[in-house]
């Protein structure tokens, strides 16, 4: 079962003489419960192939479904639902709200949904994912690893479809980036989140299962398995502790849980 679809999926932009082709007949579904990183150069579609996956711009033609639904039935009105109740999103910036706390950004997506968020889900993130200290801050009192920690509880609280990370770790130090991807590895092997990851670092790339390269708007390669598990030699459990809790998160306490 696929989280998300894309079937011939092409993106033009402009028209005539201007006209740009940033993704070009792209065809792939990405597993329930599975990491992928996206990569390739500058220019080669990675954002244009992301925006097009969560309903953020319309494909030019082709189709694209987010937990069977497609998306290209959807009005505006529709699409943003799903967006805010479907997707996840995680940005190189964290774009988390300056004048709330880091717990009143975790609880924001339920609240603009006119809902209370489930007070027993967001204690479970804030303390796998080790702010429970600092939640009472405002993002500018966090570092940069802290406020991604934050966004990264933000995008599960609705417990969406997908989670799409943008250049998750572009903004941060290598430790905290080794952190964050270590964090991103565990919320797909232990809840059996989607991850789809926007990358130009490789390092960040050989944390997926599997990393799709697109040149000039296409797949030129599929690698798979690519990423480590949790127990193995890519994924230090100082990594994962690091990301979280000392004790690792259900079923993730030893390779054969
Ligand atoms: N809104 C737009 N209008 C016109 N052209 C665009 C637009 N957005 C992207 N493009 C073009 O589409 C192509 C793919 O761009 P895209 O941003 O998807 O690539 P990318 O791989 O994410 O690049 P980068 O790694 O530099 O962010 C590029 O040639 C870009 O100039």
């Amino acid at each position: 079962m696929n989280a998300v679809r894309l079937d011939h999926v092409t993106k033009v932009y402009g028209t005539g003489g201007s006209a740009v082709t940033a993704l070009e007949d792209v065809s792939h579904g990405f597993a329930r419960g599975s990491f992928t990183a996206v990569t390739g150069q500058s220019g080669s579609g990675k954002t244009t192939l992301l925006q097009c996956a969560a309903g953020l711009v319309r494909p030019t033609s082709g189709a694209v479904s987010v937990g069977g639904d497609d998306l290209g039935v959807l009005g505006e009105h529709e699409l943003t639902t799903l967006r805010r109740e479907r997707i996840g999103f995680v940005f190189q910036t964290y774009n988390l709200l300056p004048a709330l706390t880091a717990r009143e950004n975790i609880e924001l997506p339920p609240r603009l949904a006119g809902r209370a968020a489930e007070p027993g889900w967001v204690a479970e993130l804030i303390g796998r994912t080790g702010i429970a200290a600092h939640v009472d801050r405002r993002p500018h009192e966090l570092s940069g690893g802290q406020q991604q920690r934050v966004a990264i509880c933000r995008a599960l609280v609705a417990r969406p479809d997908v989670v799409f990370a943008d250049e998750p770790t572009g903004n941060l130090d290598s430790r905290s980036g080794r952190e964050i991807l270590a964090l991103l590895r565990l919320v797909v092997d232990t809840l059996g989140q989607t991850v789809i990851m926007v990358t130009h670092d490789a390092h960040a790339a050989s944390h997926a299962d599997r990393v799709l390269v697109l040149a000039d708007g296409r797949v030129a390669e599929t690698t798979e398995g690519a990423g480590p598990r949790p127990g193995s030699p890519g994924v230090t459990s100082r990594d994962a502790g690091d990301a979280g809790p000392r004790q690792g998160w259900p079923g993730v306490t030893s390779p054969a849980s």
